[in-house]
């Protein structure tokens, strides 16, 4: 591919989340999340690694604002943790984590950075997971006062909100297969969550709408969506590409865009679980609170094959020949690219914003203060060009950010997967930047390479 030049005002950024990042974990009335209890619970997090300092952000975050604004970042996206404002989840507000959202909003808006906040990445206060977290469904109430609060506080400066993160993860991979807090392996437990994380989601939607600070400003949902592809044309692969693109997509995509869920699933789950318990008017509530933007997670493709099992679930994936990342994950993007199109295809989405792409290698070491991550690199403009193909081929894509800004705690894995732009010393926490920062920032300030 010849010189490609994105659309002007398309934004170029990076995404970190809270609990990854910030650290100061017992600073300033912070309450404890399902991930300080569930990293401190021996066996759960390789190495024992936690949290509890990560990359010490809440304490560095001016410097860090300013290594974005060398870098010349166009927007940024981060997450507020949710037990930093209030504590115990609901109740008595902690002004303290009000002022540290507060001061990070202004350096960026200072360095001429775009913040896009996410409400919920995975930190649900522990006090809310102790009265069943979000298999409880006031916790959706708890969560629109929540979103309430942020939008008050930071919608005259935050013009773009992201209500979840991966409510696919949240629900099946701290639920069903119990990799992440709170660690249960219920499925039934998972789907009855996947609706009370949709219907939190519509009424935080409504409650910006009626918070007088969304002139302007932009609501959606962050969904990490992974194409599907049959290992062979058989009717029974067929068959198991449909499911999987059911219980990983559409099971989310068709709420959203839709109002409803696919048939094909929710017969399956009501059959087999029992799952979800929908009550009058919910899929009204989530029909009607309509998002500005999709969120986009990509990283990888899914190919699979029916199982030796009997039934509509039963799902081997398939591993072809080819590149992978550090966390097993094929190097693959033209599923971008599919992704993309059917998403514009199928759901006719508005705005779509890739909220997180990026990759994980081995290749990270400081020699002679360079990080040659070359794979890293050749990833993201791979995917940057799968993007640019989709642009070209009529999809609403306004913007791209980088996961991750910097190295960080990633979940079950601790610090041993690094999908930074730039490197985080964990010893001393010196931020480097990668050599694929210092050729993002070119192809930020070309708008293209
Ligand atoms: O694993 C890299 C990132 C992670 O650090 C982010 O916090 C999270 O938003 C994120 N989501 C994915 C893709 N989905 C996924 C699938 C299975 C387990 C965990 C994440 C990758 N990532």
């Amino acid at each position: 591919m010849g010189k490609i030049t994105f659309p002007k005002d398309f934004i170029w950024g990076a995404a970190t989340a809270s609990y990854q990042i910030e650290g100061a974990v017992n600073q300033d009335g912070r309450g404890e999340s399902i991930w300080d209890r569930f990293s401190h619970t021996p066996g759960k997090v390789l190495n024992g690694d936690t949290g509890d300092v990560a990359c010490d952000h809440y304490n560095r975050y001016k410097e860090d604002v300013q290594l974005m604004k060398e870098l010349g970042l166009k927007g940024y996206r981060f997450s507020v943790a949710w037990p930093r404002i209030y504590p115990q989840g609901k109740g008595q507000v902690n002004q303290k984590g009000l002022d540290f959202y507060n001061s990070l909003v202004d350096e960026l808006l200072k360095a001429g950075i775009e913040p896009i906040v996410t409400l919920y990445h995975w930190d649900l206060p522990q006090a809310l997971q102790d009265i069943g977290g979000w298999d409880n469904r006031d916790v959706t109430d708890y969560f629109a006062d929540y979103a309430f609060k942020m939008y008050d506080v930071l919608g005259d400066r935050v013009k773009k909100w992201i209500t979840h993160n991966e409510p696919w993860v949240v629900a099946f991979v701290g639920n069903a297969f119990g990799e992440h807090a709170p660690g249960y392996k219920d499925f039934a437990l998972a789907v009855r969550i996947t609706h009370h994380l949709l219907l939190s989601h519509a009424k935080a939607v409504q409650a910006y709408r009626q918070s007088g600070n969304d002139d302007g400003g932009q609501i959606g949902i962050t969904l990490n969506l992974t194409p599907v592809y049959p290992d062979s044309d058989s009717p029974e692969d067929s068959e198991a590409v449909q499911f999987q693109d059911g219980f990983q997509n559409r099971w989310f995509l068709d709420p959203v865009f839709k109002g409803a869920y696919p048939e094909d699933i929710l017969e399956f789950y009501q059959e087999k679980y029992n799952a979800p318990v929908i009550r009058p008017g919910d899929m009204e509530l989530i029909a009607d609170n309509h998002i500005d933007f999709l969120g986009i997670n990509y990283y990888t493709r899914a190919v699979v094959k029916k199982g030796r099992e009997s039934g509509f679930d039963s799902v081997e994936h398939v591993h072809p020949e080819g590149k992978y990342t550090e966390m097993g994950w094929e190097v693959y993007p033209e599923g971008l690219y599919d992704l993309l199109m059917r998403i514009h295809r199928d759901y006719n989405a508005p705005n779509i914003y890739i909220t997180e792409n990026g990759a994980a290698f081995k290749d990270d070491k400081v020699v002679d203060g360079i990080v040659d991550d070359q794979d890293r690199l050749e990833y993201l403009k791979s995917h940057f060009e799968a993007a640019y193909r989709a642009i070209q081929d009529g999809v609403n894509l306004k913007g791209y950010y980088v996961w991750s800004f910097m190295d960080n705690f990633e979940w079950a894995y601790g610090y041993s997967k690094r999908f930074g732009i730039v490197y985080v010393d964990y010893e001393t926490l010196k931020r480097t930047p990668k050599k694929s920062a210092l050729w993002y920032r070119d192809v930020i300030a070309d708008n293209g390479f």
